[in-house]
């Protein structure tokens, strides 16, 4: 499945998604919205109950899936990067018949449509009478570039309204004549220059019955000119063209934030062909060819080295950009970047499967995903509005009546009103925030497959950590060969690589290896039914005697245990070594000892999680004993041991249980079980795996496991971001209320501070890109 067929929601909206949230009051039953539509029935509500759980629960957050017997399309509209446009679509579109779902992705300026009409015509005449003009994409195609948020013409049309706008006031107040005619001249430039597209959309809106922002504003501006206030009108409009266009730039930095992410690796690669080299599109070139990469140029395609040695900086995949030595059988990964050398590597995947390709289209899923702020907001929004609207109604009904006041000063307060009526700060500011927060953990190597789990880590109160490979490096070597009982350690030593020799565990490779630089000139032994004891060891039959080689559970198990060889096995396991015991069948014949290297970054990964008040936990397969050893010296007060990997699920289900939302770190391959039951699973070195970057929520590209605590970091402040975005959004339009009904509000100080508010809030969200 490609990114492309995973169906997301839309990630910014004036009014909540049908299938996307059900209020937390009325969980389980059909949302009450004006647009649920008779084809609701399509509505799926497995990808809907995200929205039903709890706020601490973040785990079930699947994206939906395509509504069954549904095709889909997918266009561009260039002239779609708000939510007001979002609700028209919506409006026009929903009631539509055939039409089972919509996803908007307002980043990328992208809508698709789940239907099951024969022709999807129907589906771009609507666009077209929305004046949307919708461009077809085809699946898997890369998008073609966005118009970019403003071009020459709008901002010479936008100067002129401006000039205009305050030329007129300027006049008004020296004339104090708001009616003069070259104050009235002036005011209809400035409206038909900067405020045409306003006036346009809101008549679409009018005659599409939508209530929006483009609808409020126009009425506002015709209501002052009726009230004979020219000068407000025009400075109103203009200001409100201004607020459109800074919103436009700013959806656009986010947008380049994560796109400058993922345009890093090279068009074109030099590729052997014949005997010379070939500089060659990189689509066209195929799994198995031969590339060169010289000294300053980009990694075209994953590869892997085949000769040659070259210093890489992969910062693009990873965020360090520390060059990393690369030598025959290494992978390279396309995008980063040879700072000194030259390899020669063989093609490992096709131009749309490298590792950055899939980051890419981690980033592209994650931020179609809503998070769950998103989705108050979007409720919010949708209430208030119209709520809004009535009160100024209300005001210049009843305002006259009630206080016998002059019947246009009234209509002037509910104009402000209207003004205020748009949520657009408040809405605009989750997914701008949301974006940055996801942009820059990319930049760090730090992968977050949606803004769930990016607002999800700051309630994480434990975590859980793998053992091997997360904590340690995962590289073992073979330490001790002990005999035990009669049989010669070079013979047991030899058995134990022959049966470690089928397996590809790290401490079977460490065995392998340690024999190896022991015996060099040795063959391994034939070795039948061979197999795998999971969480135990291996066995397999030599020379006709079944033989076994596995961890104490596995002696135990056998029944062969004795105190003589627990004491042996106690002074290894004590020094923090992984045990492992050779069986025949008259009993153990050699233990071994595997001693893996603590990682440098580790010990402070765990500081800094304590630091966060997050415990925690050390869960392995290896014994208790080693697991003690190496958590003191990591200073992990709780390490379990001697866990099977179902029982790692089961000890994340109780971590939740004592502690509250829970994470798990593992390497991704044979921990996914337990990975997936924690709120959110990382996985570490995921470059390096396409199963762990696509099974984890937050995949850690490099190995370094302090970026754990970097991402609840960056989760809290993303939280606090949002916090303030929406105090402010709504602390703005609470002071106007209130100006608003004590009379003091000018129209103009309305459309001014939503303007200032919609700015904050982008640029405090943008704020988190630094950094
Ligand atoms: N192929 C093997 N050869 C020898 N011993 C093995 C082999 N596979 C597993 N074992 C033993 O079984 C134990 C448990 O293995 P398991 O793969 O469940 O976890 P682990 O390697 O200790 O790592 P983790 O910390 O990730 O849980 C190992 O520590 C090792 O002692
Ligand atoms: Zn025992």
């Amino acid at each position: 499945m490609t990114q492309h067929d995973k169906p997301a929601s839309s990630s910014c909206q004036l009014a909540p998604q049908k299938d996307a949230c059900c209020s937390s009051t009325s969980c389980g039953q059909p949302a009450v919205s004006p647009e649920t539509t008779e084809n609701d029935g399509h509505h799926d509500h497995k990808a809907a109950d995200a929205c039903c759980s709890p706020a601490t629960n973040v785990s079930n957050l699947t994206p939906g899936s395509t509504p069954e017997g549904a095709s889909r399309v997918r266009y561009r509209i260039d002239k779609m990067d708000c939510p007001t446009e979002e609700r028209l679509i919506r409006n026009r579109l929903e009631s539509m018949k055939g039409i089972s779902r919509l996803d908007f992705n307002l980043l990328n300026r992208e809508l698709t449509v789940y239907h099951q009409l024969e022709d999807p015509k129907a589906i771009v005449t609507a666009l077209n009478s929305l004046e949307m003009a919708p461009q077809l994409l085809e699946a898997g195609a890369p998008a073609t570039p966005v118009r970019p948020a403003l071009d020459s013409k709008d901002k010479i049309l936008l100067a002129i309204g401006g000039l205009a706008a305050i030329s007129a006031e300027g006049i008004a107040w020296v004339t104090t004549q708001e009616t003069g005619w070259s104050v009235i001249a002036l005011a209809l430039v400035s409206i038909l220059s900067a405020g045409l597209p306003t006036l346009k959309k809101g008549w679409i809106a009018l005659s599409n019955l939508t209530l929006n922002i483009y609808f409020l504003m126009s009425l506002a501006v015709m209501g002052a000119v009726i009230i004979g206030k020219w000068p407000e009108a025009a400075m109103v409009i203009f200001l409100f063209a201004v607020a459109e266009a800074i919103e436009a730039l700013s959806l656009e930095r986010a947008r380049n934030a994560v796109k400058s992410l993922t345009a890093l690796a090279p068009e074109i690669a030099e590729v052997q062909a014949g005997d010379g080299w070939q500089e060659q599109p990189v689509a066209s070139v195929n799994v198995g060819s031969r590339i060169r990469v010289r000294t300053g140029s980009r990694v075209p395609l994953d590869a892997r080295v085949d000769s040659g040695r070259a210093a890489l900086n992969q910062a693009p995949i990873t965020g360090e950009s520390l060059p990393v030595d690369k030598q025959i059988g290494d992978s390279l990964y396309a995008g980063s970047i040879v700072t000194d050398g030259v390899v020669e590597a063989v093609v490992t995947a096709a131009a749309g499967e490298s590792t950055l390709a899939r980051i890419a289209a981690a980033i592209q899923d994650a931020q179609s995903e809503r998070a769950p702020t998103q989705r108050f907001v979007d409720q919010f929004a949708h209430y208030y509005t119209p709520a809004v609207v009535v009160v100024a109604i209300a005001l210049a009904v009843f305002g006259p009546l009630i206080t016998g006041g002059a019947w246009s000063e009234w209509l002037y307060q509910s104009l402000v009103l209207l003004v205020i009526a748009c949520p657009c700060a408040l809405v605009i500011s989750t997914p701008v925030t949301v974006v940055s927060g996801l942009a820059a953990a990319a930049k760090h190597g730090i992968l977050i497959k949606g803004g769930v789990y990016l607002e999800g880590g700051r309630l994480l109160k434990v975590i859980a950590l793998d053992k091997t490979g997360t904590l340690t490096q995962g590289k073992p070597v073979l330490t001790d060969a002990i005999p035990f009982g009669d049989m010669p350690i070079e013979t047991a030593l030899l058995m134990a690589a022959s049966l470690d020799d089928h397996s590809t565990h790290p401490v079977a490779k460490a065995l392998v290896d340690g024999w190896k630089t022991r015996q060099p000139n040795a063959n391994t032994l034939p070795v039948a039914d061979f197999g795998v004891l999971n969480g135990r060891g291996v066995k397999g039959t030599i020379n006709g005697q079944p033989c076994y080689l596995g961890n104490h559970r596995l002696v135990e198990e056998l029944d062969v245990c004795s105190k003589e060889l627990e004491a042996k096995l106690a002074v290894l396991e004590n020094a923090g070594k992984t045990v492992i015991i050779l069986c025949v069948p008259s009993g153990p014949a050699a233990i071994f000892g595997v001693a893996d290297t603590i990682r440098p970054e580790s010990l402070q990964a765990v500081t800094a999680l304590k630091e966060l008040h997050i415990k925690p936990v050390m869960l392995t397969g290896d014994n208790p004993a080693t697991a003690r050893s190496i958590a003191d010296q990591l200073g992990i007060e709780d390490a379990r041991g001697n866990l099977l990997p179902e029982d790692k699920q089961a000890a994340i289900a109780d971590m939740k249980n004592s502690y509250g939302a829970a994470g798990m770190v593992g390497d991704g391959v044979n921990d996914a079980p337990a990975l997936a039951r924690a709120d959110i699973g990382f996985a570490m070195g995921a470059a390096g795996t396409a199963t762990a970057l696509e099974t984890a929520d937050v995949a850690i590209m490099d190995d370094d496991p302090r970026k754990i605590a970097d991402f609840v970091v960056l989760s809290r402040r993303t939280s606090v971001v949002l916090k303030q975005n929406i105090a402010l959004a709504l602390g703005i339009k609470a002071v106007f209320l209130v100006l608003a009904f004590t009379g003091v509000a000018t129209l103009w100080m309305a459309v001014f501070a939503d303007m200032g508010g919609s700015l904050l809030v982008v640029f405090n969200g943008l704020r988190l890109l630094r950094r």
